[in-house]
């Protein structure tokens, strides 16, 4: 996947993206966030999965998001998107859902546009045709302050794309120190609360180059979960991964992949409270974070979703794209 997002791009993006300036329409309305009863608490400590299984947290999702499901539980819509770089053609008519309380993977082959569609998700690219719906309001052109709809997306990138000038308190408290009234001791503590929530401890004073690849990603998970909590119209809401366990070694996937579901609203965090990520999306080519950090799969080839079906289907597919990625076969309809 690309990582085509620079500090001064990600630091104005950012901003936008993952603080709405308000949870209020243009009207001045308060928004009121969907709550429905479906952020159950889940058990912790999982075991990792030696198979493509339906997770401890599946039951849940099965039940709540059947076709049946209003569609006042639609978050994020992807109609008929079409996005093109010069003369590559790359997405060609994309189409899903995002349901709240969805956990949900976007697989495919390299280059296929994962990595775009999360960027349009997020407000980073428009679409050349096709809309994208945010709660049922459609987004216009690039994310802007006043396009807000109450619905707060982040975006953790695959580098971290921490500032490597400042420390880990402050990249992690970088909006609520640029963006808010909370006084400096009070953001200090929720920093450390907040890292100690993805199981860092003792790390706000380092630099970035003293982190590992693994902390990184951690403290870039911190930095997009925190929120102002003297403020409670901006609570997180859906979080996009960008290929968060990419260069990983097994075990260090293993953890980033358990605090991806410990931050969402049907798991606990390190502390033992419940995430506040109503949804998330991932971008992933690694077959354990399918395992393990999503419930659904959306399978993108040549511009367009081919498949979709929950996790614990994938290996059993008879789709022969599906089947090809997943055994990894040099023959099949996918070609390189
Ligand atoms: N800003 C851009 N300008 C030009 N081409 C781009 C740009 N962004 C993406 N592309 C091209 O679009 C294609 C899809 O890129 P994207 O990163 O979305 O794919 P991907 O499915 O995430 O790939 P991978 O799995 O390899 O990370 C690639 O050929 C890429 O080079």
């Amino acid at each position: 996947m690309n990582s085509v997002v620079g500090s001064s791009v990600f630091a104005l993006n950012w901003r936008n993206v993952s603080y709405p300036s308000s949870g209020y329409s243009k009207s001045g309305k308060k928004i009121v966030n969907l709550r429905p009863a479906c952020c159950s608490t889940a058990p912790q400590n999982l075991k990792p999965a030696d198979e493509f299984s339906p997770s401890k947290f599946q039951g849940s999702s099965l039940n709540l998001f059947t076709e049946e499901s209003a569609e006042t539980d639609v978050l994020i819509e992807c109609k008929d998107v079409y996005k093109s770089f010069g003369e590559k053609h790359i997405l060609r008519g994309v189409n899903f859902k995002l349901k709240h309380g969805e956990a949900v993977g976007i697989i495919g082959p390299s280059g296929t546009g994962k990595s775009t569609i999360l960027k349009i998700i997020a407000g980073l690219l428009t679409p050349d045709k096709g809309e994208v719906y945010i709660r049922g309001r459609r987004r216009h052109g690039l994310i802007s302050d006043d396009d807000m709809s109450g619905l707060r997306i982040g975006l953790v990138f695959q580098s971290a794309a921490l500032f490597d000038s400042l420390t880990v308190r402050e990249n992690v408290g970088f909006l609520l120190y640029e963006h808010s009234r909370m006084p400096k001791d009070k953001i200090k503590e929720l920093v450390a609360e907040t890292l100690a929530a993805v199981g860092l401890k003792e790390v706000e004073d380092r630099m970035p180059s003293e982190l590992s690849g693994g902390m990184k990603k951690r403290v870039a998970l911190a930095r997009s979960i925190i929120y102002d909590t003297t403020n409670d119209t901006i609570e997180p809401e859906v979080l996009l991964y960008d290929e968060p366990t990419a260069g990983l070694d097994p075990i260090a996937s293993t953890v980033v992949e358990d605090l991806i579901r410990s931050v969402h609203c049907k798991g606990e965090d390190a502390l033992g409270k419940p995430g506040k990520i109503a949804s998330y999306v991932v971008v992933t080519h690694q077959h354990s974070t399918i395992r393990r950090a999503v419930d659904r799969l959306v399978f993108l080839h040549d511009g367009k979703v081919v498949w979709e079906g929950m996790t614990h289907e994938f290996t059993s597919s008879t789709n022969p794209i599906v089947q090809q990625f997943a055994s990894g076969n040099l023959d099949g309809p996918i070609r390189y």
